[in-house]
């Protein structure tokens, strides 16, 4: 049976340059001093530098955290493609809890090893890791995004990432039952995080049904005392229970790797849609959840809010345009609906194809010479 750790350990037998297959550069960040460990993973560059948060965890081993990093930029490109955006697929991960390993200096060290890539990757939160603790970060460097507006950033990208999530149930409930409602519907939660705990909220106000679970007890207490508050059903499960409750939809918002040979059985719900990169652990389990009826909103098109919002920092922040785009996730779901439909294809496929079109078009518009990627020697002049 595949999961993370089946895969994982089939890296680790791996020669370093089949591990990273067609990933142009891969970094490992070492700073005794601090007690730094990361990797940074650049997917690919052809719509622009790379750009993508950084995830702190307690990885078992440097594999584990290899192989989730170079999932993730993978990730990165196809979603930087998707929402139309001007940068190319890059990730970072520090191995560390996040609960007790951060320091300031550790953030600046990484900082560092970011501003070493001269522009070549851009960072931010993401899973374990928060805007301040990138404040620190940007001492070092300016290739710094999400942080708050004080700090001259676009703030919290979380925000829009759980609009986001909202925008894509609202597409699958119009998909699946007709109306995209979310009032009537019940959801099952999984991670109340930054994310998580923001599509919670956003639920329970429009009159749905949860079922939550998080290793968080904090969390989740936060969570059910706000139901109370609006007179809001919740139910907190335990961690595996959320995968079989009898909800409309599994929203799943913490870890990947999620949907595999296990969870596919148990899951009773019409459809998926959440936060979480790489929610497949391999591409076929999207066509195991179409066999059994379930639809599967392909998690970078969902969860691009964040992105889209870091992205449009080119622009100085504006959080009215930053809505209005991720409002696009909607119509761009809604596609891959459609297109799956036509083609009898997943829509994971159908949202990869679109994807990797997009980017064969951009290689080619690319390839025109311009002064601004002139040989290296011109700068002599
Ligand atoms: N923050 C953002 O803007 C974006 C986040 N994402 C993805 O969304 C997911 C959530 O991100 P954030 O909310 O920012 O992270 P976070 O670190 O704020 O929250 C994650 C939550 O999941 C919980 N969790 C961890 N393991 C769990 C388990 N086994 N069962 C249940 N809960 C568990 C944690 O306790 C925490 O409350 C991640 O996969 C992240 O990569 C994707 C795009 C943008
Ligand atoms: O949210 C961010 O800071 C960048 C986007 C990202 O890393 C993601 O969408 O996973």
């Amino acid at each position: 049976m595949t999961n993370l750790k089946t895969l994982t350990s089939e890296v680790g037998g791996m020669d370093m340059f089949d591990k990273i297959q067609n990933h142009q550069q891969v970094v490992f960040c070492n700073d005794p001093d601090t007690g730094l460990k990361a990797i940074i993973a650049i997917h690919n560059t052809t719509l622009g530098p790379a750009l993508g948060g950084c995830r702190m965890q307690p990885y078992q081993s440097v594999d584990a955290a290899l192989f989730d990093v170079l999932r993730l930029s993978k990730g990165m490109t196809y979603k930087c493609a998707a929402a139309d955006v001007d940068f190319g697929g890059g990730k970072a991960v520090i191995i560390g809890d996040p609960n007790k390993d951060k320091s300031p200096e550790l953030f600046r060290a990484f900082g560092q090893f970011v501003e070493s890539l001269n522009g070549r990757f851009y960072t931010g939160t993401d899973m374990g890791t928060s805007p301040e603790d990138f404040v620190h970060s940007l001492k070092e460097t300016n290739c710094i995004v999400g942080v708050d507006e004080v700090y001259g950033g676009s703030g919290d990208s979380s925000v829009p990432t759980a609009q986001g999530v909202i925008y894509g149930i609202e597409a699958t409930n119009l998909t699946v039952w007709g109306s995209k409602n979310l009032y009537g519907k019940s959801y099952a939660i999984q991670g109340l995080g930054k994310v998580g705990a923001k599509v919670a909220e956003q639920l329970l106000h429009a009159g749905a049904d949860l079922y939550v679970s998080d290793i968080n007890e904090f969390a989740i207490n936060q969570l059910v005392t706000k139901a109370k508050e609006i007179g809001a059903g919740i139910k907190v499960v335990g961690g595996d229970e959320i995968y079989s409750v009898e909800a409309d939809v599994f929203v799943p918002c913490a870890l990947g790797g999620i949907i595999n040979d296990h969870t596919v059985e148990q899951l009773k719900v019409k459809a998926v849609v959440g936060s979480a990169n790489n929610q497949l652990i391999e591409n076929h389990h999207g066509a195991m959840l179409q066999a059994k009826g379930i639809l599967y909103a392909p998690d970078y098109i969902v969860n691009a809010g964040g992105l889209i919002q870091v992205a449009d920092e080119l622009y100085e922040p504006n959080k009215e345009r930053v809505l209005r785009k991720t409002k696009a996730i909607y119509n761009s779901l809604m596609d891959v609906y459609k297109e799956a439909e036509k083609m009898n294809i997943t829509t994971v496929e159908a949202a990869n194809n679109f994807c990797e079109q997009r980017l064969a078009d951009r290689t080619r518009r690319n390839s025109f010479f311009t002064h601004s990627k002139r040989p290296k020697w011109s700068v002599r002049v």
